[in-house]
C-alpha cells in the first residue's frame, strides 16, 4: 500500500481518525472512506487496545488504508503494534526524530502543526504524506481548526501529498477544500456524537461533500 499511489487521482482521500469498534469502522467503509485511523496515545479518549484494534483492523477489506497513530511510541510499542496489527501506514503525532532507524523502511504520514514551513524538511525524503492539524495540547483531536492560509505555498517546499485536518466537518468541508486543495482529508472530531463515537448523519454528510469536490493540482 502507498498513498502516493492515490495521488494523481482528482479524487479528494478521505481518511476517518479515532476509530474505537467494528460498527463505526465498517459504516466509514460503506459511506466511502478511502483509510481509517486507530489512536494508540493511552491518554486519547479514543484511544484502543492491541486486543480491540485487532477486531476491528482484521475484519476491514485489503483496499481500505489501516493506519496507525502513534505519539512519540517506544521502539517496543512499534514492534507490538507491527506483530498483531494489518498496519499500511504510520501516522506520527508527536515530536519523533526523523532520522531514528525505524522511521526509514516503514510507511510514514508526519503530522504537523503550524507554522509548518521550516517543519518539512526533516521529514520530505522519507514520508509518503504530511498531515497538517491544529495546535493542541492533547497532540489530536482538538476539533479546533488552524487558519488555513497557514497552508499556502508548501507545495513549493515538497511535493509530498498534504492531508487537511483539524477541526474539519460537514460545514467547513467545502470551504476547507477549495481554500487549500489538499490531497486528501482527515478528520475525527467533526463526525463524532461524542469522544469515540461516528455519527451517521455528519460522517455520510461529511464524505458526500467531499465526493462532490475535485482536486485542481
Ligand atoms: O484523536 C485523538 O484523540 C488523537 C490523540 C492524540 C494524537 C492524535 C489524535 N488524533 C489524530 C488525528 O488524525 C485526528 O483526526 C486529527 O488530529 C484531527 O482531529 P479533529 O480536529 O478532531 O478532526
Amino acid at each position: 500500500m502507498s498513498v502516493s499511489s492515490f495521488a494523481d487521482s482528482s479524487k479528494v482521500w478521505i481518511k476517518i481518525c479515532g476509530i474505537t469498534s467494528l460498527e463505526d469502522a465498517l459504516m466509514a467503509v460503506e459511506l466511502g472512506a478511502d483509510a481509517l485511523g486507530f489512536v494508540f496515545y493511552p491518554k486519547s479518549p479514543r484511544y484502543l487496545t492491541v486486543a480491540s484494534a485487532a477486531k476491528v483492523m482484521l475484519r476491514l477489506p485489503p483496499r481500505i488504508v489501516k493506519v496507525a497513530v502513534v505519539v512519540n511510541p517506544s521502539r517496543e510499542q512499534i514492534e507490538t503494534l507491527e506483530k498483531e496489527l494489518p498496519i499500511d501506514l504510520w501516522q506520527l503525532h508527536g515530536e519523533e526524530d526523523s532520522k531514528a532507524d525505524c522511521w526509514q523502511s516503514r510507511n510514514i504520514i508526519k503530522a504537523l502543526r503550524p507554522p509548518f514551513e521550516r517543519k518539512l524538511e526533516p521529514w520530505k525524503e522519507i514520508v509518503h504524506a504530511f498531515l497538517l492539524d491544529s495546535k493542541s495540547e492533547q497532540w489530536g483531536g482538538s476539533g479546533i481548526p488552524f487558519d488555513w492560509k497557514e497552508a499556502a505555498g508548501l507545495r513549493r517546499h515538497s511535493q509530498k501529498p498534504f492531508i487537511l485536518a483539524g477541526g474539519l466537518n460537514p460545514e467547513n468541508i467545502q470551504k476547507a477544500l477549495l481554500e487549500v486543495d489538499p490531497f486528501g482529508v482527515d478528520v475525527s472530531s467533526g463526525v463524532e456524537s461524542y469522544p469515540g463515537k461516528k455519527d451517521k448523519k455528519k460522517l455520510s454528510e461529511f464524505i458526500e461533500k467531499c465526493k462532490k469536490e475535485r482536486r485542481f493540482r
